[in-house]
């Protein structure tokens, strides 16, 4: 189906931590629930790495970015809350700086000592982040002396923190990076046909495009959630409320023409269960998907869809899945998501599927679903387990090779 030939990058394995100040990047983008802290799955696979430089005497500088603040500090996004929780899992003190840059962040590092460990401010506060700008690269640069990406999920971002950084210091992979690229080469670099994709969730746009080549590699392609909306709109259904993003109809369109092209089956919502908010418990129907109430939005997919998904499941003998099929964190809009999980995951104990599942609320949906244990692999990256699956160039990884 694909790929790059496996890790030909440094890893922890050659570097010397030791009194070092190893900027280490991680991916703490995760699922917030009433203010606290959902699935902390991508905070546990971080842990082996952090421990194993603190272990060796080096200084652990963690930089990170949460949600999309747009270049603009934004308490909202801010990673505070994150420290306590890393400091709880870590079972060492976590400090924090209120900054990624400047003053306060080269006092809290200066202060270092052998061993400690500090959470960085959201790199994604300052717009030199996403614009992958060397100033701001160099600034960050300053703070350490070596650096160790941890963020496989991030790796699809060309950022200062993901890539540019890299360019600026001896750089090397942490353990989850190696793990991650590791476990899918070895579960997806030959993968047995028919290969059906699942690709739901709520980030349209950033992912939209990676269809177009995604039906090339598969047989089938099951689109659901938020990102289901906007093919269904595409062909001149109304979707009413629904998240949906209307001015890339004519990206969508041409997806369904490559995969014709390409000859592999694409499988859209039949039926949908729609409500008028976004609330748990919400009054709920299941309608026909061209029968969605003008003041309705979708946020799960119906039974028919469901057996529909899980007739391509039987088909399948393997599974690559990212993004949940509905509003999985809002009672009863979780349905849909909790029977694709629990169906893919019986036919892999049966030993009937190769199942890899990717992302950061693809992973919290498993885990709420009890099945994570279950599936092949599960992978913490949604849209790089994607780029990855297409052969692309993640740029976080390949300026680790350079
Ligand atoms: N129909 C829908 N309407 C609104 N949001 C949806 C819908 N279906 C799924 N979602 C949302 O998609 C989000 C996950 O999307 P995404 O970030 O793309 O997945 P991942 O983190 O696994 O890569 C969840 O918060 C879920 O509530
Ligand atoms: O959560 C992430 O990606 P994912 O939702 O595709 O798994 C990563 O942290 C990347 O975040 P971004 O898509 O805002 O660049």
């Amino acid at each position: 189906m694909r790929r790059t030939t496996m890790t030909q990058f440094k890893t922890l394995d050659d570097a010397d931590v030791t009194g070092k100040r190893v900027l280490l990047r991680v991916d703490l983008n995760v699922p917030i629930k009433d203010g606290e802290v959902g699935d902390r799955t991508r905070i546990e696979r971080i842990l082996p790495t952090i421990r194993e430089i603190a272990d060796k005497g080096g200084r652990v500088i963690l930089l990170a970015h949460f949600g999309r603040p747009k270049g603009q500090p934004n308490p909202e996004m801010s990673l505070e809350p994150l420290a306590p929780v890393l400091s709880q899992m870590l079972g060492t003190p976590v400090g924090f700086a209120d900054d990624c840059i400047g003053p306060v962040a080269a006092g809290i590092v200066a202060a270092l000592k052998d061993g400690n460990v500090v959470l960085l401010e959201n790199t994604r506060f300052h717009a030199g982040e996403e614009k992958n700008d060397e100033e701001f690269a160099s600034q960050l640069a300053s703070l350490g002396d070596i650096f160790v990406n941890d963020a496989f999920s991030a790796a699809h971002r060309a950022h200062a923190s993901t890539e540019g950084l890299a360019r600026h210091l001896p750089s090397y992979a942490g353990r989850t990076m190696q793990a991650e690229l590791e476990a899918l080469e070895k579960g997806l670099g030959n993968p047995e046909r028919p290969v059906v994709a699942v690709v739901g969730g709520a980030k349209v746009s950033t992912k939209i495009d990676l269809l177009s080549n995604l039906v090339t590699r598969v047989d089938a392609l099951v689109i659901g959630g938020g990102m289901a909306n906007t093919f269904l709109a595409a062909q001149g259904i109304d979707v009413g409320k629904s998240l949906c993003e209307h001015d890339l109809a004519d990206t969508a369109r041409a997806i369904l023409d490559a995969a014709k092209t390409a000859g592999c089956e694409i499988v859209l919502p039949v039926d949908a269960v729609v409500a008028g908010e976004f609330k748990a418990g919400a009054a709920n129907e299941t309608v026909a998907v061209g029968a969605v109430p003008a003041d309705a939005m979708i946020l799960d997919a119906g039974p028919k869809t469901v057996d529909l998904v899980s007739g391509w499941l039987d088909k399948a003998k393997t599974l690559v899945w990212n993004g949940p099929l509905g509003a999985f964190e809002i009672e009863p809009f979780d349905a849909a998501t909790m029977a694709a999980a629990r169906h893919a995951a019986r036919r892999t104990k049966a030993g009937d599927l190769v199942s890899v599942a990717g992302g950061g609320d693809t992973v919290a949906a498993l885990n709420q679903a009890g099945v994570a244990d279950d599936f092949t692999y599960v992978s913490t990256a949604g849209g790089a387990f994607l780029e990855w699956m297409e052969g692309k160039p993640l740029p976080g990884v390949e300026v680790l090779k350079a």
